[in-house]
């Protein structure tokens, strides 16, 4: 089978375990399933809406209200957040968390190997979401779906004068309820708490203990290279990461999630973001001829 997408040039012939369709919308994705699990990826944000190991249950949360439209950011999954994070700063008319999440990327290659099946991207930026500042960075996305799932991101600064920028992978993990769930790795990491109620009150220090999200959590854990559990009484689920400085944690709580149109009633609490990142602080800046990875790897694990 070949792929129908924007511009994969010479189409590509995929491996048996990967079927390219195209949905009434008008959105490409690929379906992944070999003997260690299954994923979906739309070309849009080459963005990973579902991971299921085999005999396992989802990972990834997908919002049973998201837009899957062109151009309309999707809801769940692990949406790449690229090349800014949040608000552009200076431009409040960006998009929210970069144009990455908003464009067709094109699919550069796709082969199985002993652990699964690994499928790469390209990010071609359309004119119309085109920045200046951001013109010297290429970005490619390499996903590999097997037992675990891992991501990387590598962006390489192509032009000839030194880029900054931010990017994350912004990852809905799929749980039973966030307010009984524990998350375990970041205690040791002061944050940036983007729910305080005024920017002069958000610098927090370390907790000491694992986070049991209640109510609104947005915080940017800053100094944060090691891994991350996530335990919802039933299994645990570990984000191990490369080449990222920071963490973000996401639990919207009921209010915020009533202003969100893409999140159900109720859905929130089975997810919580926990997010591979390098933002604020940990922005990066790539000379010419530089590059810089930023990867992530989930694993499940059944609590005993
Ligand atoms: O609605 P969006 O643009 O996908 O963003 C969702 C959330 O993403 C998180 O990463 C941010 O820290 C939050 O502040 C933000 O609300």
């Amino acid at each position: 089978m070949t792929v129908d997408g924007p511009a994969p040039a010479p189409p590509l012939t995929l491996p048996s375990t990967v079927t390219a369709s195209r949905t009434d919308s008008g959105l490409d994705v690929l379906s992944v399933t070999n003997a260690h699990g299954s994923a979906e990826v739309y070309l849009q944000g080459a963005h990973v809406t579902g991971w299921t190991p085999t005999g396992e249950d989802p990972v990834l949360w997908l919002s049973s209200a998201s837009s899957f439209a062109p151009g309309v950011p999707i809801r769940g999954g692990i949406p790449l957040c690229f090349p800014w994070f949040g608000p552009r700063a200076g431009d409040p008319e960006a998009p929210s968390h970069g144009y990455a999440r908003l464009v067709p990327w094109t699919l550069t290659a796709a082969s199985d190997d002993d652990e699964g099946t690994v499928l790469t991207f390209r990010l071609s930026v359309p004119a119309d979401h085109a920045v200046a500042d951001f013109e010297g960075l290429q970005a490619d996305y390499e996903v590999r779906v097997g037992r675990s799932l891992t991501v990387v991101l590598t962006v390489t600064c192509t032009g000839e004068t030194p880029v900054a920028f931010e990017e994350a992978q912004h990852t809905y993990l799929q749980l039973r309820d966030v307010e009984s769930t524990t998350v375990s790795g970041l205690e040791d990491a002061g944050y940036h708490d983007k729910a305080a109620a005024s920017p002069a009150d958000a610098r927090r220090p370390a907790a000491g203990v694992p986070l049991v999200p209640s109510g609104q959590v947005d915080r940017v854990y800053l100094g944060t290279t090691t891994p991350v559990s996530v335990d919802d009484g039933e299994r645990t689920l570990v984000v191990t990461k490369t080449g990222s400085a920071s963490t973000v944690v996401w639990s919207p709580g009921a209010e915020v999630a009533g202003r969100v149109a893409d999140i159900a009633a109720g859905e929130w609490r089975q997810m919580v973001c926990v997010e591979t990142c390098n933002v604020g602080d940990a922005a990066l800046t790539l000379a010419p001829g530089e590059s810089h990875s930023l990867g992530s790897t989930y694993t499940v694990s059944r609590d005993a």
